[in-house]
């Protein structure tokens, strides 16, 4: 029964809120987890409630190795000690017995890189979202990772894929919802990762993927990525390029171009991300003061986004 260290205390299973299964109702599949499914569904307080909260309920297949279920718990355990507006908020679980869920948050609006994806702008509409859209997608995921680095938690997949939306519409509101590198990690099942094949190069500085070494500045570097998705409208970062194409142009200096129609200054919070020393890259506080001048900035906020043009064939 694993232990879970997180600002200085300790946590196992026994201090997981344990939900009753009758006070939750599973409605529809939203997509498929890297467990299981991951449903739509409704919690009531207490089981006679006319009040019921719509929920995500992660679940775990019940023929699953002991390993899948130490994951699923450590899974848990992370998510349920956080607290901030940014990241997904925890429920509770059901780990009474199969099929164990994790009750969280519904984020409606789905991850942020297929709602970049499909605002693009098309032929018959421009895209939908202004440079404020984007700058305040972007404010959200430095919100959540300050907290993150404020706890001396390191993600290590910071990426839009990781990201899902209140609801698509404008009020939006982004939060990382996804821990499963750092599970991997903490479980010290690395290995479990398949090698560098599975692992996120695209997104990871080069002492991460030369050397083993993370720290806060290594999300710092992803969130520089992710920055680059948003305003790419959710282009998967150097396109038509392989993995070890990409460690080997970074390691060699080369860098992500600036996204069609991005404001100088974006780029230039993009490119201090990815600073060869992680020590001179910026720490998540100042990266949020960077992003909201952005946001100040009526150059920015007014510059236009990319019209329809014919996406690249890789892409
Ligand atoms: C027309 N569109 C189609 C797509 N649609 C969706 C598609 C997916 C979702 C969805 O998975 N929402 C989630 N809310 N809370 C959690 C979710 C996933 N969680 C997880 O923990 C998942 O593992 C996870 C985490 C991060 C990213 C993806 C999945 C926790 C919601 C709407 C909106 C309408």
């Amino acid at each position: 029964n694993p232990n879970y260290e997180f600002g200085g205390e300790t946590y196992n299973l026994t201090d997981l809120k344990e939900i009753p299964r009758e006070n939750l109702q599973l409605v529809k599949a939203l997509g498929q987890g890297a467990f299981g499914e991951v449903y739509q569904g409704f919690f009531k307080q207490r089981a006679g409630d006319s009040v019921e909260m719509p929920v995500a309920v992660k679940t775990l297949p019940e023929l699953s190795s002991n390993q899948a279920e130490m994951d699923f718990l450590m899974e848990a355990l992370i998510m349920s000690k956080f607290n901030h507006a940014n990241i997904v908020h925890f429920i509770g679980v059901c780990f009474d017995k199969h099929p164990r869920f994790i009750v969280l948050e519904l984020l409606a609006g789905g991850d942020l890189k297929t709602f970049l994806r499909e605002s693009r702008p098309k032929p018959e509409r421009s895209s939908p979202l202004t440079m404020k859209d984007l700058l305040t997608c972007a404010m959200d995921v430095s919100k959540g990772c300050r907290y993150l680095e404020e706890n001396h938690f390191i993600h290590r997949d910071i990426a839009a894929r990781n990201c899902l939306l209140t609801t698509k519409g404008p009020g939006r509101v982004v939060k990382i919802a996804d821990f499963g590198m750092a599970r991997d990690i903490y479980r010290a099942d690395y290995y479990k990762k398949g090698g560098k094949a599975m692992l996120p190069v695209k997104w990871m500085p080069p002492e991460a993927f030369l050397d083993g070494i993370f720290t806060s500045k290594t999300d710092v570097w992803s969130f520089g990525v992710l920055l680059w998705e948003v305003f790419s409208l959710g282009y998967m970062p150097y396109p038509g390029r392989g993995n070890q194409d990409v460690m080997q142009l970074v390691t060699n200096g080369g860098r992500l171009e600036p996204p069609t129609n991005c404001p100088a200054p974006v780029y230039g919070i993009m490119t201090q991300c990815w600073h060869p020393i992680p020590e001179e890259r910026p720490n998540f506080a100042t990266l949020l003061e960077r992003v909201g001048y952005c946001l100040q900035d009526p150059e920015v906020v007014n510059a236009p986004l990319p019209v329809f043009q014919r996406p690249p064939s890789s892409e």
